[in-house]
């Protein structure tokens, strides 16, 4: 059996390999003569599969390591038969850890000690949502949640607790969660458009971790040249990896869609669809992603009453997750041509750098309020009074 692979999954041989004989191949460039002979096909988000890809190929399963489905067409792999599996949730801890950081920084940015001061609107209160949500409900924020398609399914109770699209873009903090779709009732791209981005305020900051088509982009670098523009992060572009340099430079943060790479986010992608595959052979399935887990490079980190509570938490945070160090490499491709740019934000993410999760960090609380305990265990750090 021939499984062919894009050569960025992580542990394709420990997971994979004793199922068939793997080709890796560039997941951005792959094509139809890649896949002519495979059997089984795995992906990342950086491969539109298609029947351009597969018509002419044997392949019977598809699998994505990725919680996002907007590179696959499904309807026509069903058509033709295809077996397919997504890895939903893999990485959205991983997401969740990457804004909780980006508030962090935030918080900082305007001298405000106190960061659950600032109200954060989700939109879209999916894996990723949900779990962003979930951590700031026990920090303390005050969270809205803009969900239509959860709100539409929920009971009448239920579905006060969702607010609009509006509601959500008056927060001090809005973060984007939904995924990519293009058709139906709730179609998200360019759910930001022009009318949406001129309502945001100076005093707003905007963050895009879903897929960059979910903001209008022209719209946005117009918004941002403008007076009194909103700070924006973006994790994701419109156009990757041939991104625009300008709203690189106009963002506050910028970073190469990595927000969902932590180690345990990726591995987890990989895991999911080695069940999924097992499953559809008919094979058992006993690997687990932790068992092929390194000790992170940091383990421990420990913290006296001395430190402040905020001081402490953004040190631990930063410590596993900090953007800026990868809005710094971004920036620096800059200065080159257009298709050297493209290239060094598919290298930024092919060589991005281990990124342990917060659960993998132990926190050593010595003479510290119980306050400051809710807080590192609300974050998901592992606590040792
Ligand atoms: N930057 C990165 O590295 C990563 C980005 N992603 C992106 O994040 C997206 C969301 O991930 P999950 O939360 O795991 O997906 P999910 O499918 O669990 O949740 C998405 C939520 O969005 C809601 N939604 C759909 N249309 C909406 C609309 N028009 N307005 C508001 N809400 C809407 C859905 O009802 C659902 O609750 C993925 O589809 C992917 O594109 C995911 C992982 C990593
Ligand atoms: O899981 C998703 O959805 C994502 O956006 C992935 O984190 C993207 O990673 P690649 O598939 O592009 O490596």
């Amino acid at each position: 059996m021939l499984i062919v692979a894009d050569e960025n999954i992580p542990l394709l041989d420990s997971f994979f390999g004793d199922i068939g004989d793997i080709r890796q191949v560039p997941g951005r460039t792959m094509s139809a003569t890649d896949v002519q002979d495979a059997d089984i096909l795995l992906v990342r988000s950086v491969t539109r599969v298609n029947q351009e890809l597969l018509a002419n190929s044997r392949v019977r399963f598809v699998g994505t390591c990725t919680i996002g489905t907007d590179h696959i067409d499904q309807q026509w792999l069903e058509s033709a038969g295809i077996s397919f599996a997504a890895a939903p949730g893999c990485n959205a801890n991983s997401v969740a850890e990457y804004v909780l950081s980006v508030i962090s920084l935030r918080a900082e940015k305007l001298c405000e000690d106190d960061w659950t001061r600032l109200s954060v609107g989700i939109v879209g209160a999916g894996n990723v949502g949900g779990e962003l949500a979930h951590k700031l409900e026990r920090l303390g924020f005050d969270v809205v949640i803009c969900d239509p398609p959860r709100a539409e399914q929920s009971e009448e109770e239920d579905a006060k607790n969702f607010a609009s699209l509006d509601e959500a873009l008056k927060c001090d903090v809005v973060t984007l969660h939904t995924p990519l779709v293009q058709e139906g009732d709730h179609p998200t791209y360019h759910l930001l458009d022009a009318s949406r981005l001129a309502a945001l305020t100076a005093d707003q900051l905007l963050i895009n971790t879903s897929r960059g088509e979910v903001i209008d982009s022209a719209a946005l670098v117009e918004r941002l040249a403008e007076a009194n523009p909103p700070t924006v992060v973006l994790d994701v572009w419109e156009h990757e990896p041939r991104i625009n340099p300008e709203l690189v430079e106009q963002a506050w943060i910028a970073t190469p869609h990595v927000a969902g790479y932590s180690l345990e986010g990726k591995v987890q992608g990989s895991e999911m669809i080695y069940q999924a595959l097992s499953q559809y052979l008919g094979l058992p399935a006993r690997k687990k992603s932790g068992q092929f887990l390194p000790e992170p490079a940091l383990s421990k980190l420990s913290f006296t009453s001395a430190a402040s509570e905020m001081d402490a938490a953004r040190v631990a945070i930063r410590s596993c997750c900090d953007p800026r160090r990868d809005d710094a490499r971004l920036r620096h491709s800059l200065g080159m041509s257009s298709d050297e740019r493209g290239q060094a934000f598919d290298r930024l993410r092919r060589q991005y750098p281990v990124r342990r999760e917060f659960s993998s960090l132990k926190i050593q609380l010595k003479g510290t309020s119980k306050s400051a305990q809710d807080t590192f265990r609300a974050l998901g750090f592992k606590i040792k009074l």
